[in-house]
């Protein structure tokens, strides 16, 4: 049997094996717990699969979310105001289900439209889920007799069934959320959301839908929250504001945080421990509980930073690392290298009338501070034409400006063609800019398998629940992985990986967005001179073999007469000079700027 196989045969029967372990726990307990704590544990096995969407949220994505509580409110309520006001019965409680799964869907997508725009800060987003239960608590509070106002609503018909029923059914639906949650985030889309988490902006510049896939996540957490409210409801024949306010909101965060960001075990054990004891604790000592969970949220958050769950998982990542010899060593990622069509023939298809980049009078500015100033520059296919100038000339505003459409203040970009207006980097990428940046920029904790996958994603896209065994890259981006040695270490953290090879790394994903224009910024700063001759190398046969355009930011002037064949100096914002190497080394302005020399007084 091929290792694919075998492997992936191995992740189902785990994943198999753990939910039927999980069933099994849940069909058991109720035989040796108390009917007390059969209720308990009842109402903390609804909150549990809360707090796994707000790990899926926050722990997996970094989206801090106060506003998961606000499904799980529109869920009980729908639960309590149909059964209420309209119909009891096995129709009326499936309408009642449909009713609170959408409201609260439609609810999230609308609450990320506003929050997850380009350009919206990931405080702005915290904000608006902030001000969501505060909100809706108010519509509950002003909903009079309808929705019970500060009071809620009890005494609903309901299923009055035994306290084991609801067990198993709050359980059984906790282990069927949590297994699917495990499947999507050891998926190809688990990856995307701990990538957006480290790095969103290299996602984007990957071309990766970062608000769309934000807010579609936060639509599905919120429909996962609305079931989970409703079950609440049903069971507990009682609804209060205070299950769509605030405080829960915030304590789901605490739940989550103690139990361990990022984990799914730890988020359930959090909120089953912490709801458990608080419900045990309140009762026994009901003026010292919250002090005794205040305090040990202190103590855990100090000794264990990264939660309870850490001491497994830990515990996990050293038994499996120590047989490969650490972190740092090649092992097997489980990926595949293959070759994707040739973008030698991509180029030449794409061959047209348009130039691969056309820049007209972009102008940049910072408040009084004019940064660009009306520059022009046509890039051809085939060219590689260095941009130099001396510190704080606007070269980084350059590659900004042309990766990013909102931000440059005036003229024109035009991309084999189509002008880029206002467009956010994604959409940039998809017309064929790729960019690398002055500090390398990946994904600390992802491999270099599972980097330079996200890199194809939009090319290639991603599956839910499914994990690829094989990335297909175009033949530079292979020959980049092959000279650096990473093909070989592609089970490697890229944090454990050296400076050369994460540049080598940065530059491989790049190609592998097939992109026909190429802007980088420093990309062999901090290399040794072996690894920048290797680097030049490369970039030469990419604008000769393969004809990209690249525009490369480079202060090493030697290495830009050995490999450029074209030159653009930038001086204070202006274009100083564009000419062929020849040109500009023998230009008196060039040797003036350089010199630091008054430009008014050589001219
Ligand atoms: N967001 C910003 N707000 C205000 N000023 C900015 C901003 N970004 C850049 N600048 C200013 O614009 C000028 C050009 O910066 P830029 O980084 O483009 O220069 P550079 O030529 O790339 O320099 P270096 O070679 O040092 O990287 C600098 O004076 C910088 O301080």
């Amino acid at each position: 049997m091929p290792d694919a196989t075998r492997r992936s045969s191995r992740q189902v029967w785990r994943t198999v094996l753990g939910a039927a372990i999980a069933l099994a726990i849940v069909a058991t307990a109720p035989l040796y717990l108390g009917t007390y704590m059969t209720n308990v544990l009842t109402r903390a096995l609804f909150l549990a699969a809360l707090a796994l969407t707000v790990d899926l949220i926050w722990g997996y994505t970094g989206i801090l979310t106060f506003g998961q509580s606000a499904f799980f409110g529109i869920g009980a309520y729908a639960c309590a105001l149909v059964f209420t006001h309209w119909g009891f019965g096995a129709g009326w409680a499936i309408g009642a289900l449909v009713i609170g799964i959408a409201v609260a869907m439609v609810t999230a997508w609308l609450t990320g439209l506003l929050s997850f725009y380009h350009g919206a800060s990931p405080l702005y987003s915290s904000i608006v889920t902030l001000a969501l239960p505060i909100v809706l608590t108010q519509v509950i509070f002003s909903g009079g007799r309808f929705t019970g106002s500060s009071s809620g609503l009890s005494g609903f018909p309901t299923y009055y069934w035994k306290i084991d029923t609801w067990f198993w059914i709050a359980g059984v639906f906790l282990v069927v959320a949590a297994t699917f949650a495990w499947l999507f985030v050891r998926s190809d889309y688990g990856r995307i959301l701990i990538a957006i988490r480290e790095n969103e902006d290299r996602c984007a510049y990957l071309g990766i839908p970062v608000s769309r896939i934000k807010t579609a996540l936060f639509a599905v957490c919120a429909g996962i929250a609305a079931i989970s409210g409703f079950g609440y409801a049903a069971f507990s024949n009682v609804v209060a504001p205070e299950l769509a306010g605030f405080q829960l909101g915030t304590e789901s965060l605490i739940w989550v945080a103690l139990g361990g960001r990022g984990t799914l075990i730890g988020p359930i054990l959090g909120a089953i421990g912490i709801d458990a004891t608080s419900s045990y604790l309140s009762g026994n000592l009901p003026f010292l509980w919250n002090f005794i969970v205040g305090v040990t949220f202190v103590a855990v958050i100090i000794l264990l930073p990264n939660g309870i769950a850490s001491l497994i998982t830990g515990a996990w990542r050293r038994y499996r690392t120590r047989g490969a010899g650490g972190g740092d060593q090649p092992r097997d990622s489980g990926i595949r290298l293959t070759a994707a069509p040739s973008v030698r023939a991509a180029a030449a298809a794409g061959r047209s009338a348009s130039p691969p980049i056309r820049i007209d009078g972009l102008t940049c500015r910072y408040g009084s501070l004019t940064v660009l100033d009306g520059i022009d520059v046509e890039g051809k296919q085939g060219q590689l034409l260095s941009i130099v100038g001396p510190n704080g000339a606007g070269k980084t505003t350059l590659m900004r400006c042309i990766s990013n459409g909102t931000e440059r203040t005036g003229g024109t970009v035009t991309v084999a063609g189509t002008e880029i207006g206002r467009s956010s980097p994604q959409k940039i990428v998809g017309l064929g800019v790729g960019r690398s940046f002055q500090n390398t920029s990946l994904f600390d904790s992802l491999t270099v398998g599972d980097c330079l996958r996200l890199a194809r994603y939009r090319i290639d896209g991603a599956r839910p629940f499914y994990r690829s065994e094989t990335v297909a890259l175009p033949e530079p981006a292979l020959e980049i992985l092959a000279a650096t040695g990473l093909d070989q270490r592609l089970g490697v953290e890229t944090r454990y990986l050296s400076h050369g090879m994460k540049r080598g790394l940065e530059l491989a994903m790049v190609l592998a967005t097939e992109p026909r224009v190429l802007l980088l910024d420093e990309p062999t700063a901090g290399l040794t001179k072996p690894e920048r001759t290797a680097i030049g190398h490369v970039l030469t046969r990419l604008a000769e073999e393969y004809g990209l355009c690249i525009f490369l930011i480079e202060h090493d002037l030697d290495f830009v007469r050995e490999i450029s064949n074209r030159i653009v100096v930038l001086h204070q914002g202006k274009l100083l000079l564009d000419g062929t190497v020849e040109e500009v080394v023998s230009s008196e302005l060039v040797k003036a700027v350089y010199a630091g020399q008054d430009l008014e007084a050589t001219v």
